[in-house]
């Protein structure tokens, strides 16, 4: 499908290429690599950048064939400075060579004046943008007005954004799950990603503004599929933070589409899991890597 069809569609059209529904996050954390790219890499920032490039290209070229769409976790490589946000950019550039989508998570948002920017530097395709990511993980708490020049940079650039509604941590329920008047928190989030939506629905039926929605809380999940029937959910937690294929079996529309699950620490550091470690350890994580993407694919197959 053409980088300029709608986003919701080259999504939907991805996952139905690849069957698959699991976005492999991008989340390097340089303690936790495999023994041979630390030794590699020196302790300076420059090094580690280097060492997270590799890894993630790697990761890329075992999951290329296998799902649509990876995440990298914007944290991860700024935390090394310049060094690291040259690696980010790297990574998202390999990523769509090797034909995968690419998310990148940023939870970015400010006043409507710079969330303008967040959405010119972030959403694109190809080299439209400086970063070129298809969609952006964005926060709705400055309320609808951060969230339209992003919509509108959707509409320009075919790209996607995800909208927090309900996250997967423990503490998210302190604001998300406030009750007023008309109901939660995350239920007007979800309302507004719906009502955004409305104009914009791609032959798929769904619309360039998705939902993330944490695995580790099914009902909510079965709740806003229906209150979002138009949005891409992505839902986060599941693996490392509990969440399994019962708990995401809700976010699922009947043909099998609507919602992409991500999984980091479990896919990228499979090696050092014990059902994996045994068999592949550290020299062999590539392998480990694939066993735990297939396992995954396996699943969530629809
Ligand atoms: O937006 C996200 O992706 C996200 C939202 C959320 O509610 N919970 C959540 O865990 N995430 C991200 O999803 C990834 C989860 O990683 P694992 O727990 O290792 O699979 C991290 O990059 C988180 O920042």
């Amino acid at each position: 499908m053409s980088e300029n069809a709608a986003f919701g569609d080259r999504l939907a059209q991805a996952v139905t290429d690849k069957k698959s529904v699991v976005c492999v996050g991008l989340d390097p954390r340089f303690e936790q690599l495999p023994t041979g790219l630390r030794d590699a890499a020196a302790a300076s920032p420059q090094g580690r950048a280097a060492a997270f490039s590799q890894f993630c290209r790697e990761i890329i070229d075992v999951v290329a064939p296998l799902v649509p769409v990876v995440k990298p976790q914007a944290a991860f490589f700024e935390q090394l400075g310049p060094h690291g946000t040259m690696a980010l950019a790297e990574t998202i550039e390999y990523a769509h060579r090797k034909g995968l989508m690419v998310i990148l998570d940023g939870k970015r948002n400010d006043i409507g004046s710079t969330a303008a920017a967040y959405a010119s530097a972030y959403l694109g395709a190809g080299d439209r943008s400086a970063w070129g990511s298809d969609a952006l993980t964005v926060s709705p708490y400055l309320g609808a007005d951060s969230i339209e020049p992003f919509v509108e940079m959707c509409d320009s650039r075919q790209a996607g954004i995800f909208v927090l509604v309900k996250t997967s941590n423990p503490g998210g329920g302190l604001l998300q799950d406030r009750r007023g008047e008309d109901g939660s928190v995350y239920e007007a989030v979800a309302n507004l990603v719906t009502q955004q939506n409305a104009d914009r629905l791609g032959t798929s039926g769904y619309g360039p503004v998705g939902a993330v929605v944490g695995a580790t809380y099914p009902e909510q999940l079965a709740e806003l599929r229906q209150r979002m029937p138009s949005a891409w959910i992505l839902i986060p937690g599941f693996g490392a933070q509990g969440g399994s294929a019962a708990d995401v079996a809700a976010g699922f529309d009947d043909k099998g589409l609507g919602a992409i699950v991500n999984n980091s620490r479990h896919i990228i550091f499979a090696h050092a899991r014990p059902e994996f470690k045994e068999s592949f350890g550290d020299a062999r994580w590539q392998e480990a890597v694939e066993a735990a993407t297939r396992q995954m694919n396996e699943q969530l197959q629809r």
